[in-house]
């Protein structure tokens, strides 16, 4: 849930009567207490800081509960909560001193607990903050951050200032924030605390996982042929540019598609088919689009990987997208090609109730294509994400360690199982490719990009850290064929 979605969820439950903020507050603190005494009951000291709003609040219910168990608990404060909120009735509970920042003198065996800002945090982290939590990593005390760690935004997870906690307990749902880097990093174990809230409506922001997807995953009927499986083109490089497209071809294969096509001049042909046995091969004379078109039942396309001649690329893809023919997924050198000039690519791809184009960018080729997204950085990857698709009328796919699927009608996922063993020259082809293998079998685009990125992600994991490209390859089906 985005901190929206999550005061939404909050104020909902309050409204609905079944109990006031203050209890929220309680339960929150209780859940905070509860990770302290499972993890670092040892500690020779708790250390609570405490900001003005109702993280603070949350801070000063853990300190009564965990100094109420014997613990020996001092509380700093940033300045007090403003009265008459949760956070002032839940201070009014505390009756040890408080002390400033400044106070806060950790050691290595005790625990600090960061209850100064939350999800209403916005900007830099003031000073004696920062210089708090620092003090906290230079004197190796381990820190638990209360649903954030402090000066890390719930919505984008940037952070200056913030510090690597060794685990955050957050309320309800996790935030984009926990997901996003740097913010993911900086959460250590994350433990969501389910505090009695109850979402009013559904909402648009998720954790990539089968659940979101699973009842989309393609199952062929008993009478199915292999073109019905889904069929896939893809366009090949040069001659010596053949290896991008043909992994993208065997990802597409892998996903399940029953019949996959490579078209290349006849040039490009030749390598491939010392490469290639049940891929089939389809030259190009002096028109690709044509060579195309005689092709059956294509569901989905792959441009891009590898393909090298910006021009042609850019007149395939305006040919392509129209108002019924197949999915195309645009990658590399097809978004490349459109780097000066997007707008008439997007006009045709909005005609589509249901969006039929894909848009895997890395964070440079997002840049190339949306300039304008990528230099509003403080807005963060889910909302340059979410805009791109709604602009693009495509399903966009920002690639990276949190890999963000966003879709025209606003939702957006954020994905979390990727390893660095996919940073390796070709994974992104293998992408592409699966994501067309799922979408010709006629998983629609979201959930086929959804579904590509975390079974890429579960491949990267199986094949370990040296994994290259073909082993991802390899490694699709077994975690594919687990959901099916
Ligand atoms: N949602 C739920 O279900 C539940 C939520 N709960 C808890 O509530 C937390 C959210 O509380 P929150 O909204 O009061 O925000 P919080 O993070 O305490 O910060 C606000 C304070 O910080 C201040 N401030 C902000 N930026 C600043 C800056 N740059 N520099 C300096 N000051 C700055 C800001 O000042 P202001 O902007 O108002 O002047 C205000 O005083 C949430 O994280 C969770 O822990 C649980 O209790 C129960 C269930
Ligand atoms: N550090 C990382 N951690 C996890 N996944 C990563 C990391 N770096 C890259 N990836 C993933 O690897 C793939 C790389 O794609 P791309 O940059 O297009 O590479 P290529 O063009 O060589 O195929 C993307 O799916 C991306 O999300
Ligand atoms: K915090």
């Amino acid at each position: 849930m985005t901190n929206a979605e999550m005061a939404a969820a909050d104020g909902a439950t309050i409204k609905s009567g079944a109990f006031g903020g203050i209890v929220l507050m309680e339960r929150a603190g209780g859940a905070v207490a509860d990770a302290a005494l499972a993890r670092f009951a040892a500690a020779a000291r708790v250390h609570v800081l405490c900001g003005p709003g109702n993280n603070g609040g949350d801070g000063y219910v853990a300190a009564r509960i965990l100094a109420g168990k014997g613990l020996s608990v001092r509380l700093y404060a940033l300045a007090p909560p403003k009265p008459g909120t949760d956070a002032a009735l839940a201070a009014e509970t505390w009756a040890g001193p408080v002390g400033g920042l400044d106070a806060f003198a950790p050691d290595p065996a005790d625990l600090a607990i960061d209850a100064v800002f939350g999800a209403g945090f916005s900007g830099a982290l003031p000073d004696p903050v920062q210089s708090a939590l620092a003090r906290a990593v230079d004197r190796r005390c381990p820190v638990l951050a209360v649903d954030l760690p402090s000066g890390v935004n719930g919505d984008t997870g940037q952070g200056a200032g913030a510090v690597a906690c060794a685990a955050t307990v957050t309320f309800y749902r996790r935030k984009p924030g926990h997901l996003l880097y740097p913010g993911r990093a900086l959460c250590g174990e994350t433990i969501v605390a389910e505090i009695g809230v109850r979402a009013a409506r559904p909402t648009a922001t998720f954790e990539n996982a089968p659940d979101l997807w699973r009842g989309a995953l393609p199952r062929p009927g008993a009478d199915t042929h292999k073109y019905a499986r889904g069929a896939v083109a893809v366009f090949s490089g040069p001659r010596h540019g053949t290896g991008a497209s043909r992994l993208a071809a065997l990802a597409a294969q892998r996903a399940g598609a029953g019949a996959v096509t490579i078209l290349g001049h006849p040039n490009a042909l030749d390598i491939h088919a010392a490469h290639v046995t049940s891929i089939m091969l389809r030259a190009w004379g002096d028109d690709p689009m044509a060579a195309l078109g005689t092709l059956k039942g294509i569901g989905a396309v792959v441009l891009g990987p590898g393909f090298g001649d910006l021009p042609l690329a850019r007149s395939l893809a305006a040919a392509i997208v129209d108002d019924k023919g197949p999915a195309l997924v645009l990658d590399a050198d097809g978004i490349t090609a459109f780097a000066d000039d997007a707008s008439g690519l997007f006009d045709a791809a909005r005609v589509r109730d249901e969006p039929a184009l894909v848009l895997t960018p890395h964070a440079g080729e997002f840049a190339r294509l949306f300039p304008d997204l990528a230099a509003d950085a403080a807005a963060g990857k889910l909302a340059m994400a979410r805009a791109a698709a709604e602009r693009a009328g495509a399903v966009v796919v920002l690639k990276g360690p949190d890999t963000v699927i966003a879709a025209p009608d606003g939702r957006a996922a954020v994905n979390a199982n990727a390893t660095p063993a996919l940073a390796t020259a070709g994974s992104g082809d293998v992408l592409a490719g699966a994501v067309a293998g799922l979408a010709a079998q006629g998983m629609p685009a979201f959930e086929a990009a959804c579904a590509a990125v975390w079974l890429h992600g579960e491949a990267g994991r199986a094949s370990g850290p040296l994994a290259i490209a073909e082993d991802l390859i390899a490694a699709l089906p077994a975690h594919l064929s687990k959901l099916v």
